[in-house]
């Protein structure tokens, strides 16, 4: 928090999330409109979440991104190659960054990464309109994500509806109890709990498993997200209602990220 030289009255800074949110709605005014290829019949990214699989404890979605801003750089930059050893490792679906200045991501990693593996590919971004979806969906995307906490009802609303419309399933992110109702009144139906706030960079994992027990009779699918480190997250994750969970840099951190993933899930030694 900053405050002004002379009065008392207290000046927020913005947070992370404004400043990208910001850059994105400037970025959208620059661009052309997208143009809408046919796109690929799109892989059912819901039905992903829910399916048990013998043996794991939750459904993963793992997460390729050569950089963030609370993490800084990871030491993987072939996302292609982490999305495959994902894949072979049990991952339900991958999450691919295709932002590029905070996260080193683009629009042809989301291509590359679906042409190399067969399960959903979700576009991780800040997208800020209704057009950014139909573009995901042109470009191959099986899921969006959404972040409620920084985008209105209306456009919120707006964005769900083009997502149905263009077949593709839409990840209603929130990290308050608060904006999970915004989003599920908006209509959405797969809500994520994101355990960081991402206006201060704080991560707490009880953040998704106090908030998704309220949500469970009322969503398709809950999936809790960020800093997931040890088997025993994903057991509670699950235990509070959880069909899946959101990790990338636990995994990404690792030499060998399929490797991680598996002693993540309890399949290799070592995991905690
Ligand atoms: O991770 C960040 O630094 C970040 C900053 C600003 C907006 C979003 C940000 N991350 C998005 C996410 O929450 C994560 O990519 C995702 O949930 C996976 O989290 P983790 O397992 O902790 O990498």
């Amino acid at each position: 928090m900053t405050t002004t030289s002379s009065a008392a009255k207290p000046v927020e800074s913005p947070g992370t999330l404004d400043v990208i949110m910001a850059r994105k709605r400037r970025e959208l005014g620059t661009r052309p409109p997208p143009t809408h290829g046919a796109h690929p019949p799109t892989r059912d990214f819901a039905q992903a979440l829910v399916r048990r699989v013998p043996g794991h404890p939750v459904n993963v979605i793992a997460e390729v991104k050569r950089k963030s801003p609370s993490g800084g750089a990871f030491p993987h930059a072939d996302v292609v190659a982490v999305a495959r050893s994902y894949e072979a490792a049990g991952a339900c679906a991958i999450s691919v960054l295709t932002d590029g200045p905070d996260f080193g991501g683009s629009l042809e990693d989301l291509v590359a990464v679906r042409a190399a593996v067969s399960i959903p590919v979700l576009r991780k971004d800040f997208l800020v309109a209704a057009s950014e979806v139909e573009e995901s969906a042109a470009w191959g995307a099986d899921a969006v994500l959404l972040i409620a906490d920084a985008l209105g009802d209306t456009e919120l609303r707006e964005m769900i509806a083009a997502a149905k419309q263009v077949r593709v399933a839409a990840l209603v992110e929130a990290h308050t109890e608060a904006h999970a109702e915004r989003a599920l009144a908006a209509g959405a139906s797969i809500i994520g709990l994101n355990n960081r706030n991402l206006a201060t960079l704080k991560t707490d994992t009880g953040t998704a498993l106090r908030v998704m027990p309220t949500l469970r009779s009322r969503s398709t699918a809950l999936v809790a997200e960020s800093g997931l480190k040890h088997l025993a997250d994903l057991t509670a994750a699950r235990d509070a209602g959880a069909n899946a969970v959101l990790v990338g840099e636990s995994l990404l951190r690792d030499a060998d990220p399929g490797r991680a993933l598996r002693r993540l899930l309890g399949l290799e030694g070592g995991g905690t």
